[in-house]
């Protein structure tokens, strides 16, 4: 990689790195101009030291042969299979062994973020009725991808012992609008893990948003669930917060969050009008037992989503 730090901006092989237009616990995402295709891409730009620590503290007992760096190659590998129309497409991986850090090339989904909760404007509900059809489409495909490929998913979970693997990032913040009102989910393939039972996040860790956390996920000592029915719930506690503007359950803390997301039912806003078909498949889809909980197949021919 050509690293010209002449100007004001980085230029990566044929990519100027413009601003800063997204982050997160993954690291940043900068606006990208490629002269040699006059278009701008989304870079995504992940430390890999700080990917090895976050998988190297996952590891337990004997040290395995391939390095958790190569995890990361191989679900890159996978990410770059992924082709549909509501999953954000990964044009190419920028990375120098030298350097520390890797940089993955999106094309760019213009409109950014659906909607930045919390928020006092949050969307009707035939608006969230679309982006919600589109990213059950996207999961859909994804879910799909990755029980019929031997996904890295497996592969990792089952190489750091167990350690809870939320399957998906889903939320708010993770579903882009493209500049004609369609929806891309982002964030899908690299493993999001957090770590200890104590339901504390490790700091720095690319774990997902607590508030999108489903139950199953939160019982200490409890290692395996299914990432699909963990899916449904993050994508249960999206819709709600884009229609209601905020998430299913708030606490001032983690640990209290994690109490109400166990115990609490999910309430709606009284002076919120919402059809009696949105709130049903909300709460089957915020339903605390997953083996209870809606699957995606059922969503599909759902009242509210066939409405
Ligand atoms: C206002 O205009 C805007 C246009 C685009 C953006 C934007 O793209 C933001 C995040 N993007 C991404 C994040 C990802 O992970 C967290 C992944 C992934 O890893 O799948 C991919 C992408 Cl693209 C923001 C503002």
């Amino acid at each position: 990689i050509s690293i010209d730090k002449s100007g004001s901006f980085l230029q990566l092989n044929q990519y100027r790195l413009m601003e800063q237009i997204g982050q997160g616990s993954y690291g940043l995402v900068k606006l990208a101009y490629s002269e040699e295709d006059s278009t701008h891409y989304a870079m995504k730009i992940l430390s890999k030291k700080r990917l090895l620590r976050q998988a190297g503290l996952m590891r337990r007992g004997p040290r395995k042969a391939t390095s958790p760096l190569d995890r990361v190659y191989r679900e890159i590998a996978v990410l770059k299979k992924l082709d549909h129309p509501n999953v954000v497409k990964l044009v190419e991986v920028l990375d120098d062994p030298l350097e520390d850090s890797l940089y993955m090339v999106f094309e760019l989904v213009k409109q950014g973020e659906v909607l930045r909760i919390p928020t006092d404007n949050p969307l009707s509900e035939k608006r969230a009725w679309s982006i919600f059809r589109e990213s059950l489409l996207g999961l859909e495909y994804y879910t799909m991808l990755s029980s019929s490929a031997i996904s890295l998913k497996r592969i990792f979970v089952y190489t750091v012992h167990h350690q809870k693997i939320i399957h998906a990032d889903i939320k708010p913040g993770n579903l882009l609008l493209t500049e004609f009102g369609h929806v891309k989910i982002a964030d899908l393939g690299v493993c999001n893990e957090f770590l200890g039972d104590d339901a504390t996040i490790s700091n720095g860790s690319t774990a997902g948003t607590p508030a999108f956390r489903a139950p199953e996920t939160l019982i200490p000592g409890q290692n395996e669930y299914c990432g699909r029915a963990a899916d449904v719930w993050a994508l249960g506690a999206t819709l709600y917060s884009l229609i209601f503007g905020n998430v299913p359950f708030l606490a001032d803390s983690v640990p209290l969050l994690y109490e109400k997301i166990k115990q609490d039912s999910v309430k709606f806003p009284e002076n919120h009008k919402v059809t009696e078909n949105l709130k049903s498949c909300i709460v089957q889809m915020l339903e605390k037992n997953p083996t209870q909980r809606i699957t995606i197949p059922q969503l599909k021919t759902s009242k509210w989503v066939t409405s």
